[in-house]
């Protein structure tokens, strides 16, 4: 198996005030790597460290110490973000386009050619149950259709890492299933998903494995079907119940 994501002893410190009279530390010395082909969760308690792994790997800052490796390559080479979707829990899109004005002009951002984009955004639309809303601007648009286009914007390129960041906020029970079926199709493709969730059962029914933060720390690492076995009594259990103790650590 390939590494899709690999942190190796990387912190990130932010600096604040003048001259960076404030030192915040996010993360500290976490090494991890998430297999390609696999869902996998980041978990942990707020301001463990989660959004801050998420920026390190899209490149948007860089890491105070260590070295990360984004599809066998540096988050450095900008390349591979063309081999990345992302969708965040409050996605801002444009309100004066339509839906398929969006991803239109997000396909042409992505180097899709003209032939391909019009069939491949008639199908996302459909994929995400907006093709009756198609030509309507966003601005009439409910928080759960932003979060549908959302979805549908990240997957115009067929990611080989699709990033979802708290991404069912505000999505109905199809809205759940369309990620479900979302992350399994990537699965049948070889190509990774990491999701970032406070939303325990979503994790149970989406990922392989987990990473939990705390502190701006791994304090955990497993598989998750050994997540959902208490290891004394060998009785199941819940994910939420596994992960409580580390939820009740004290950030710094
Ligand atoms: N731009 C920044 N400047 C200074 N400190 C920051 C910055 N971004 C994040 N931090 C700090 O880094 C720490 C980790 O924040 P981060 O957003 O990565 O946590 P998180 O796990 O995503 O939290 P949450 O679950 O609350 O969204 C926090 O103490 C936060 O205040």
């Amino acid at each position: 198996m390939t590494r899709a994501i690999e942190f190796t002893n990387v912190s990130k410190i932010y600096g604040s005030g003048w001259p960076n009279r404030y030192r915040i530390p996010a993360l500290d010395k976490i090494s991890l790597h998430i297999e390609s082909g696999t869902c996998h969760a980041l978990l942990g308690p707020n301001r463990s460290g989660k959004t801050t792994f998420v920026k390190l790997l899209l490149g948007l800052c860089k890491p105070t110490e260590g070295e990360i490796s984004r599809l066998g390559d540096s988050p450095k080479n900008k390349s591979t973000l063309a081999k990345i979707g992302y969708v965040h829990e409050n996605q801002l899109f444009p309100r004066y386009l339509t839906a398929r004005e969006l991803l239109r002009y997000y396909g042409s951002l992505s180097l899709i050619p003209q032939s391909k984009l019009n069939p491949k955004v008639d199908a996302l639309l459909k994929k995400v149950g907006l093709a009756d809303r198609a030509t309507e601007p966003i601005s009439r648009f409910s928080k759960g259709m932003i979060q549908r286009l959302g979805l549908a914007q990240s997957l115009l390129n067929d990611p080989e890492l699709l990033i979802l960041d708290e991404p069912t906020e505000g999505l109905d029970l199809s809205g759940r299933q369309l990620l479900r079926d979302v992350v399994h199709e990537q699965k049948k493709r070889g190509a990774t998903t990491l999701l970032i969730s406070h939303v325990f059962p979503e994790v149970e029914q989406l990922c392989d494995r987990v990473t939990v933060l705390v502190a701006g720390q791994v304090a955990k690492q497993a598989e998750i079907t050994d997540l959902l076995r208490d290891p004394k009594s060998g009785q199941p259990r819940s994910l939420e119940d596994a992960l409580r103790p580390l939820y009740k650590t004290n950030n710094p």
